[in-house]
């Protein structure tokens, strides 16, 4: 074969594996999200590796994708117990959980960061598995917040680099908003496109600004709901009925809140307020820098706004 034919089928075979469907999934972060995330990419024939931090917490991890599993599969089979075990198996069958995310990565075609809500912990991470995945693989990070190209930064891949920004609950939630950043290549978009659709998500296009869509729009609407309580204008709980009923929102802002944490809240808001500290929207919240100074993030730690049986 001759030298320029062998550069074609060799371009050929690189881009041609950058096109393939991603069908090998790593997860980095067993968490709320990245449980979730692997649930998900798990229950719809994905091979999945979910990786966390120590084994205690990976096993944590298996307990509550099998908890959420068999809720799923409750409206999914309903009276149909047979069809729920052998769903809930095949599921599990495609999961597998360690706590070592080099090894993790060596034959993942997309790796998905959805480890703690810190721009320097993500960096760290990422230039570690940089080295370790192969030149193909596709990098995507969770983040609720956090600038994709400021992660992107610490890889030597921001043309294979994007966001998949998933919902909480994830089995639940229809929605993923894919992100791109200038070097994010075409290539690598649809890949990232393809996997939201293949785990059974509409998925949406959002430029790498502040809180993506959802977010910009969600995290201002639920600090403005704080104020307005703040000012005593109205109580937490009828503002909460106010939003179901008049608004049909299947939860109210302060029961949300409680839902995705105050310290997640927090933490998008300071961060935007940092960048753009005029803006009145992303302006500092006493009642909620309080609850979160006492410890108090909502349903992770049994109280909020409001309490919660533990
Ligand atoms: C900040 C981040 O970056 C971005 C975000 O994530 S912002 C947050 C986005 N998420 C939201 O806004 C969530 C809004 N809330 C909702 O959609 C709904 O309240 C909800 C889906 C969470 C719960 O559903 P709801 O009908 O209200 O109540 P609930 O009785 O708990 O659930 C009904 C059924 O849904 C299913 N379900 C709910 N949660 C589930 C889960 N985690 N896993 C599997 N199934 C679940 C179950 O079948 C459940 O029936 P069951 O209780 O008999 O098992
Ligand atoms: N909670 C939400 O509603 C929500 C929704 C969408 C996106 N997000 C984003 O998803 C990410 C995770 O959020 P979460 O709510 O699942 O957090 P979480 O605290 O539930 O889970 C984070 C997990 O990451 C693990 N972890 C931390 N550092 C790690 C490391 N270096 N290596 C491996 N594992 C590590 C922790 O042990 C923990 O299990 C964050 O970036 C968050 O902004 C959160």
């Amino acid at each position: 074969m001759s030298f320029s034919s062998k550069i074609f089928v060799r371009g050929l075979a690189t881009s041609a594996k950058q096109w393939s469907p991603i069908k090998t999934v790593t997860i980095i972060g067993s968490g709320l999200m990245g449980s979730g995330i692997a649930q998900v990419a798990a229950s719809t024939g994905h091979k999945v590796t979910v990786v966390d931090q120590t084994q205690d917490i990976v096993d944590k991890a298996s307990a509550s994708i099998k908890k959420s599993l068999s809720r799923v599969v409750k409206k999914k089979f309903p009276d149909d117990p047979k069809a729920q075990q052998t769903y809930i198996a095949d599921t599990m069958g495609h999961l597998t959980l360690q706590t070592d995310a080099v090894s993790a990565v060596k034959s993942a075609d997309l790796v998905v960061e959805a480890i703690v809500e810190n721009l320097d912990v993500k960096r760290k991470l990422f230039a570690t598995l940089d080295e370790a995945a192969p030149q193909h693989t596709v990098f995507a990070s969770n983040t609720s917040s956090i600038p994709i190209k400021d992660i992107a930064v610490a890889t030597k891949r921001g043309d294979r680099f994007g966001g998949l920004h998933f919902f909480n609950p994830v089995p639940m939630m229809k929605l993923v908003e894919v992100i791109r950043i200038p070097e994010t290549s075409e290539e690598t978009y649809n890949a990232l496109e393809a996997f939201g659709k293949a785990v059974g998500k509409k998925t949406v296009q959002c430029k790498d600004e502040k809180g993506f869509i959802v977010n910009r729009l969600l995290v201002p609407y639920m600090v403005e709901s704080i104020r307005l309580a703040e000012r005593g204008d109205a109580s937490t709980r009828d503002i909460d009925v106010a939003m179901k009923l008049g608004a049909g929102y299947p939860m109210g802002p302060f029961e949300l809140l409680d839902y995705v944490g105050l310290d997640t809240i927090k933490f998008i808001l300071d961060g935007w307020h940092e960048s753009d500290p005029t803006n009145p929207l992303f302006q500092p919240c006493e009642s909620l820098n309080k609850l979160v100074k006492e410890n108090k993030f909502g349903m992770k730690t049994g109280e909020g706004f409001y309490s919660y049986d533990k």
